[in-house]
């Protein structure tokens, strides 16, 4: 496929994901069953122009005049892709598949390159409603970190140190361009790359058919270390997921002590046991929210992990349609879920033992605010300094720039090129 017959393609999944509701994926999937010709690279750079359209939707509505997915996608070849209003008008004349020719307000808009007046909201392509809680977290650097939450991510990688060793893996996948991070030294990250790229498959690769590596966002690998899990301590995953953390958790563990893995919807911890196999790690039980009960564990654990449920506004470079998706319903009830998982976990701490509270959303409301709660509830717990850990863990070099009042991190694209994320941890008292 040409450019053009490429974006018609891209304007027609826009279109179904926009009125139809539906997520890009399957939108992009159901298009290619159906356009048998297309091959793996048309649909690579097809599913780019919708991502990407998506990531800036504000601000190409602002500088278009149209939310229209024909603009969209149309103002994202020409500003975010770079190719300018000339190479467009070659792309929609060369091709009958192309999209029809722009009329004179349409190529007058798509002509125009200046930002300068865009509101910060809309050039930062963050919700309007959301702004206020940008602002709160962020400062006078809110645009910046809206921006980068615009950007698209890399795929990082986390070494699995039961199995492998990140030199090695260096080694391994230098065909892929991955390198080390500058943060943990598990990470390593295969960088995004512009326009029309396409980024390697590599979970077809043998170091992860072998459980060498996971993938693994560096933020989450942050938080799983912060968490200081010791070989033979008692650990409570209490919103184990698929087990991504569970999985980290075991690997600073050295596979010694236990992990009980739970999460309150079984559907979503169903990945785990193959995880588990393929990473060989050994120290974690499966508590299956249908047939496990807790209550021999309470008042047990040396720490209690909480991924909590959330809005997930850390992660809009991974999941761009879910930023626009947010409401405020949406939001009430992540903080509802947020606080009633957080009163479980204390029942499930021991004397001396630590609550890690984490979420992959950047809004005040999930992180601090909910922190400085819980520990105003609860007199038998303190906040502990995690920037004190992260020196400890990690050194000095590249310490996190927000930090909350009772000392909890919130990493960001901007800031630690990571995902955006939140980490604190509440000691119990031992008295
Ligand atoms: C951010 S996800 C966890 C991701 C997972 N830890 C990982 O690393 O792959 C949050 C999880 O919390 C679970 N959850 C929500 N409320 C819960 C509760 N009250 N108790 C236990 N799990 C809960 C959800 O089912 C969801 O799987």
């Amino acid at each position: 496929m040409k450019d053009g017959g490429r974006l018609s393609a891209a304007i027609e999944v826009l279109t179904e994901v926009e009125t139809r509701h539906r997520p890009v994926q399957p939108a992009l999937r159901d298009w290619g069953t159906s356009h048998r010709f297309a091959g793996s690279g048309d649909r690579t750079v097809i599913g780019n122009l919708v991502f990407d359209a998506l990531r800036h939707k504000s601000s190409l509505t602002a500088r278009t005049g149209s939310s229209e997915p024909r603009m969209q996608i149309l103002g994202t070849y020409v500003f975010a892709w770079g190719n300018g209003i000339d190479r467009l008008k070659e792309v929609l004349g060369e091709d009958p598949h192309s999209p029809e020719a722009l009329n004179e307000a349409e190529e007058s808009a798509l002509a125009n390159e200046s930002v300068d007046d865009l509101e910060p909201e809309v050039a930062a392509d963050v919700p309007a409603w959301l702004w206020p809680y940008f602002e709160a977290a962020f400062g006078d650097n809110a645009v910046n970190e809206g921006k980068a939450l615009a950007t698209r991510a890399p795929i990082d990688l986390r070494t699995n140190s039961l199995k492998s060793d990140r030199e090695k893996l260096l080694k391994r996948l230098a065909h892929v361009n991955a390198e080390a991070t500058s943060i943990t030294p598990t990470a390593l990250r295969i960088k995004a790359k512009p326009g029309a790229s396409r980024m390697p498959h590599v979970q077809a690769e043998e170091g992860y058919r072998k459980g060498w590596f996971e993938l693994q966002d560096e933020a989450s690998q942050i938080a799983a270390a912060l968490a200081c899990a010791k070989p033979g301590e008692q650990v409570l995953d209490l919103c184990a997921g698929g087990g991504g953390k569970t999985l980290a958790l075991a690997a600073t563990m050295d596979n010694k002590g236990q992990i009980y893995a739970y999460d309150s919807d079984r559907l979503r911890l169903a990945p785990i046991h193959e995880r588990l196999q393929r990473s060989s790690v050994r120290n974690v039980q499966v508590r299956d929210p249908a047939s496990s009960n807790l209550d021999p564990l309470k008042e047990a654990m040396d720490l209690v992990f909480i991924d909590a449920p959330c809005t997930g506004t850390g992660v809009w470079r991974r999941r761009p349609d879910s930023k626009w998706k947010l409401s405020e319903k949406a939001l009430a009830d992540r903080l509802e879920e947020q606080r009633k998982v957080l009163d479980t976990a204390k029942e499930f701490v021991k004397l001396g033992g630590r609550i890690a509270y984490v979420t992959c959303s950047i809004l005040p409301q999930e992180n601090g605010d909910q922190v400085k709660r819980f520990l105003a509830e609860n007199s038998d717990f303190e906040a502990v300094d995690a920037i004190a850990i992260w020196k400890h863990v990690f050194g000095e070099d590249r310490l996190p720039a927000y930090v909350t009042e009772e000392g909890g991190v919130t990493l960001t694209p901007a800031t630690t090129e990571t995902d955006g994320f939140f980490f604190a941890l509440l000691g119990r008292k031992t008295d």
